[in-house]
């Protein structure tokens, strides 16, 4: 067998052609899938302790949702304390709220400082626990042209491909009669595209408002679908984050009384938003995040343009037509475009070949905060549906859980040198 040291991640390259069509991969340490907030934040901890590990990414730069799939003028919803990875925090100079173009920045220079390299256009097909051996097997195809395989073998596998690692599109009866441009929120830059446009903005959660809102700037015409209910509320209480509120009152009381002060605050600062078409959840809006993952809006402004009638809110879709849509009170819309802000969902049940740790959701079957350790080296980062805060929680937990195995079984190792290993892989 040809085993090879590779300097840079301290690999063992074993080109063993006949374990796997492609290269094989022995990996000293875990392999992290997905080099977004939480990937980085585990690699960053692993440094610290001088554990080795790879990180395998499908896109070719870090933050891929950050960098590929927002629009230009995002900038994040929660305060900056909540929004900064474990060990460095953000520069002082960074406003209440950042940019996105400040917070990958930022994200660049945390993968810098902590010499992360991910081996970026390897997206992950598949893993599979190896009872034969006690390691994990994982797949990756090379999606930057030529195909290749790899097979990594570890003994440690951390899952940080996100909540909103796929879009959410929803099959409309009449959508290819429609003959307008058609398009994911997530492939959306800009309102400059869309001046003088009748835009139907399907979804009402952060995304449907923030295009709403951006569209009205750019002097387009958007209509926002809400087909159920959602809950909008002030990004700000008086002058304080309503997310930072709501943390500070969880301390004290219970989520269901610090919900009714939240919509109740609402309620006097925004006045009856039910009049416009905004129906609420009847369960209060955090505990409708915690419990289903539902998002509530924390409004920039979009409130502002929906009342002055800038943003026409309708009922869901029954079905499009040609250059328009029926809705399903049978009012029918002209309509030049279509902005699909539905969402997005977990991929974790396309590669990974489990069915304890995580459900067919794609989230881990425990919630928060037991939902960062499976079984057999399995881990999990950035699903709590606490956004980046909790990402940063899970990712020091897991960290410090390899860390210590790591350097247990290393010592181990060295104490027994010259005793050879009899694990073996099958192909
Ligand atoms: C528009 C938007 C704005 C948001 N704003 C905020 C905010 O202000 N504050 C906040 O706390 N949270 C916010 N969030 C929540 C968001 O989930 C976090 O900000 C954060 O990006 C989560 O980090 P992550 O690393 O878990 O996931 P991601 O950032 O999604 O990173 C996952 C990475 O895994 C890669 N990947 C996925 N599948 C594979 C595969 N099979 N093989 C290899 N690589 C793979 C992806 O390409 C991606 O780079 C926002 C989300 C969105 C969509
Ligand atoms: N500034 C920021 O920081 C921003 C943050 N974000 C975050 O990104 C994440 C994703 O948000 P977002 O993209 O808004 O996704 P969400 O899942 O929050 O919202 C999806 C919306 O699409 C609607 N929808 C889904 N399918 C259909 C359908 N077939 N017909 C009509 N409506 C449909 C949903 O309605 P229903 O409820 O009825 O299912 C819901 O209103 C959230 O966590 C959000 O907070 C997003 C934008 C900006
Ligand atoms: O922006 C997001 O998607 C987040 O997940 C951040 C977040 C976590 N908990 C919340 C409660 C109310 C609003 C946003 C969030």
């Amino acid at each position: 067998m040809n085993i090879n040291q590779c300097d840079e991640c301290s690999l063992h390259q074993q080109n063993q052609e006949d374990l796997f069509s492609g290269r094989c991969i022995l990996v000293n340490g875990p392999v992290i899938v997905g080099a977004g907030p939480s990937g980085l934040a585990v690699a960053a901890g692993l440094k610290q302790d001088g554990v080795p590990f790879v990180i395998l990414e499908r896109a070719s730069c870090i933050a891929s949702l950050w960098q590929n799939r927002t629009y230009d003028r995002l900038k994040l919803h929660l305060p900056k304390q909540f929004c900064e990875l474990p060990y460095i925090p953000f520069p002082h100079k960074f406003p209440q709220y950042p940019t996105k173009h400040q917070f990958i920045n930022y994200l660049q220079s945390y993968a810098r400082e902590f010499q992360i390299h991910p081996r970026f256009n390897e997206s992950v097909l598949s893993a599979n626990y190896d009872h034969t051996c006690g390691l994990w097997r994982v797949k990756t195809v090379n999606v930057a042209g030529d195909d290749s395989s790899v097979e990594y073998i570890c003994r440690w596998l951390v899952v940080a491909t996100g909540e909103n690692a796929e879009k959410v599109v929803p099959e409309f009866e009449g959508m290819h009669e429609f003959g307008g441009g058609v398009m994911h929120a997530c492939d959306y830059k800009s309102g400059e595209f869309y001046r003088g446009k009748r835009v139907l903005v399907v979804g009402c959660g952060n995304s449907g408002m923030e295009v709403s809102l951006d569209l009205c700037h750019h002097n387009a015409f958007p209509s926002m679908v809400v087909r159920s209910s959602v809950h909008v509320l002030p990004r700000e209480i008086l002058g304080k984050s309503t997310f930072e509120l709501g943390v500070c009152l969880m301390k004290w009381m219970p989520i269901w009384v610090v919900d009714k002060i939240l919509l109740l605050a609402a309620k006097l600062i925004l006045g009856n938003i039910e009049k416009y078409g905004l129906k609420r959840p009847s369960m209060g809006p955090l505990q409708l995040k915690n419990t289903q993952g539902k998002t509530p809006v924390l409004d920039i402004g979009t409130l502002s343009r929906i009342r002055s009638g800038d943003v026409k809110i309708v009922p869901g879709i029954k079905k499009f037509l040609h250059g328009g849509v029926e809705l399903v009170n049978g009012e029918i819309l002209e309509i030049d475009s279509v902005i699909l802000a539905t969402g997005y969902s977990s991929n974790v049940p396309s590669w990974l070949k489990e069915n304890e740790f995580f459900s067919r959701d794609g989230f881990p079957t425990s919630p928060f905060p037991n939902g960062w350790k499976g079984k057999a080296g399995l881990y999990a980062v950035g699903f709590t549906r606490r956004g980046i805060s909790g990402a940063s929680v899970d990712a020091i937990k897991v960290s410090k859980d390899i860390i210590k195995i790591w350097k247990n079984e290393t010592k181990q190792k060295n104490q027994s040198v010259g005793v050879s290993c009899n694990r073996k892989c099958k192909p």
